[in-house]
């Protein structure tokens, strides 16, 4: 029987596609992104992480299965942690320091994604928090371990590598499977109305990891910035 991970990635297959062949992917696997959408891409990135990790640990705090606990509190901290200091890395290379970073708002979208997963995480229930955590990880890793199997042998030295091989790595695929399984078993466990609120928010959150890299790509402005 396929489980409910597999159906809401079928359900989703378009959406996942169409992140992978996003021209900020394509530029980014191949390494002509221009460094003005990545830096935003990062100032954004760096905002949504905070917002992420508060939200994992609502699902480690949540969770009626304490051998859970672990993961969502250790993605918290990875979150936080871990990929920020990829973006420290980033940040040196490209010499943006507090200054630059403060200038770039946070975008609508970064804010809409955020905002999205802390109100789901208040509101909703424990499965549909973490339907809604999963595209997190696993786009991530569709595209890093996409991109770098497209790359397998060429190569000149692409800025963008570390970024690539963070979330191709063996460990983030790891987080992946992770997530899945504590996903899947709170689909079991629960009734047809919670997996149809679960997809909804795994859906959800699927089109904002769509549309954070879109936003990056365009230096999504505030409609609003010339009237205030
Ligand atoms: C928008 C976004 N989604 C997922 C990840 C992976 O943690 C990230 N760094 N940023």
């Amino acid at each position: 029987m396929t489980g409910f991970c597999d159906r809401a990635w079928q359900h989703t297959v378009k959406l996942q596609q169409a992140s992978l062949t996003h021209p900020f992917n394509e530029e980014l696997a191949n390494g002509s992104l221009p460094a003005d959408r990545f830096q935003f891409y990062l100032a954004q990135d760096a905002r949504y992480l905070v917002g992420f990790g508060r939200a994992l640990s609502v699902a480690a705090a949540r969770t009626p299965d304490p051998a859970d606990l672990p993961f969502f509190a250790g993605a918290a901290r990875e979150a936080v942690v871990v990929e920020r200091e990829l973006h420290e890395g980033y940040f040196q290379r490209f010499g943006l320091g507090q200054t630059e970073l403060d200038a770039i708002e946070t975008s609508p979208t970064c804010l809409a994604y955020t905002s999205y997963l802390l109100a789901t995480a208040q509101t909703d229930g424990y499965p549909e928090l973490i339907a809604a955590l999963l595209p997190c990880f696993w786009v991530y890793h569709y595209v890093g371990s996409s991109i770098l199997r497209q790359q397998e042998g060429n190569g000149p030295e692409n800025p963008y590598q570390a970024w690539i091989d963070t979330y191709a790595d063996e460990d983030f695929a790891q987080s992946v499977d992770t997530c899945k399984e504590a996903v899947d078993r709170a689909a079991a466990a629960g009734d047809e109305a919670t997996r149809e609120r679960m997809l909804d928010r795994f859906t959800r959150a699927s089109e904002y990891e769509w549309m954070f890299w879109d936003s990056a790509y365009r230096l999504e402005p505030w409609p609003t910035a010339g009237l205030r």
